[in-house]
């Protein structure tokens, strides 16, 4: 194995596209709480925080679930051999403790979202991710949580907005991880696991998952009605909404392709959400 090979087998365990948009979403909690421009180091911090902890999280579930992606992911880097699973523990603990270094320079809310965060991500593969439901409500509350990190981050910053997108953002998220345990069901139940489609089944565990997202969907105008953001919020979440909902559908023939197509619809959504504050701020500042 070259350097170059491990280098990019570590990049890969962070699941960077995750690192990424995790970490917008950060960036939209304080956005949203108004304190990008008075407190711009602290939003810097939480982001940086943010994105090392899911690339922690994420090396972590890898190096735990290394013998469940023998059987549903052998292309993944701890079983094509291409970082050690001892070599991606280190890593993982490299990242952890980046994200609490930065996480502790902010006011006290962040660093206790955090804390339960960074605790719930180390805890998840093994306590949680096998218990029907669980696992899944655990991971949308953590992606949930990253808004409410980003205000909670700003000393001024009002939480209102953000737990309005905590709400949508962990339903949808609950949603996925629900199509993600149907995709994911042979080598789960190899493993023993008791995620939701094995315990009560495929097509009840889908249709839980489309009727959340119908919910969060249903839901979705609130940012405007309640929240402040323009009409151009609703001009991007209409098209999201319709992306996720077909997904939701896809996912009872085709649950790969729909865990995947609903992951685009969430991420136009955040960008809906990006325009829908951007629209406000330039509306008041004329
Ligand atoms: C109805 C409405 C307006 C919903 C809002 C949807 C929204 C904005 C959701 C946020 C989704 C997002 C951008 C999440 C960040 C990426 C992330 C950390 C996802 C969680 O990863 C866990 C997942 O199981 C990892 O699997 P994979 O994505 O296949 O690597
Ligand atoms: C705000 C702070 C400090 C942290 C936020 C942390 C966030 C946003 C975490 C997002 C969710 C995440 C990265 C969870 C890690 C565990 C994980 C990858 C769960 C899904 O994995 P599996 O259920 O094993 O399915 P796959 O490995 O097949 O994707
Ligand atoms: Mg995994």
């Amino acid at each position: 194995m070259t350097v170059g090979e491990t280098g990019r087998g570590l990049l890969e365990l962070t699941r960077p596209i995750n690192v990424i948009a995790a970490s917008v979403l950060t960036f939209i909690g304080s956005f949203v709480a108004g304190g990008v421009s008075e407190e711009p180091m602290a939003v810097v911090a939480a982001v940086a925080a943010t994105g090392l902890a899911v690339g922690a999280g994420n090396a972590i579930n890898d190096y735990f679930d290394r013998e469940i992606d023998r059987i549903n992911q052998p292309e993944r880097a701890i079983p094509r051999g291409a970082v050690s699973p001892h070599g991606a523990l280190a890593f993982s603990v490299v990242l952890f403790a980046g994200s609490v270094a930065l996480a502790l320079t902010l006011p006290l809310l962040a660093i206790g979202i955090a804390a339960i965060n960074l605790l719930a991500l180390i805890a998840y593969t093994e306590f949680f991710k096998g218990l029907p439901g669980l696992g899944n409500a655990l991971v949308a509350y953590l992606v949930g949580s990253t808004f409410l990190f980003g205000a909670a981050a700003i000393d001024s910053g009002e939480i209102g907005p953000a737990a309005v997108l905590f709400v949508l953002s962990a339903i949808a998220t609950l949603t996925r991880e629900i199509i993600k345990d149907v995709e994911d069901i042979e080598g789960d139940r190899e493993e023993g696991l008791q995620t939701l489609p094995i315990a009560i089944g495929e097509r009840r565990a889908l249709s839980i998952a489309a009727i959340l997202l119908v919910a969060a969907v249903v839901a979705s105008p609130v940012p405007y009605l309640y929240a402040d953001f323009g009409v151009a919020y609703l001009l991007v979440v209409a098209p999201a909404d319709a992306i996720m909902l077909a997904a939701a559908y896809e996912s009872f023939e085709n649950p790969t392709a729909g865990q995947s197509h609903l992951k685009y619809g969430m991420f136009l959504a955040a960008l809906a959400f990006i325009v829908g504050r951007v629209a406000l701020e330039l509306s008041l500042s004329v």
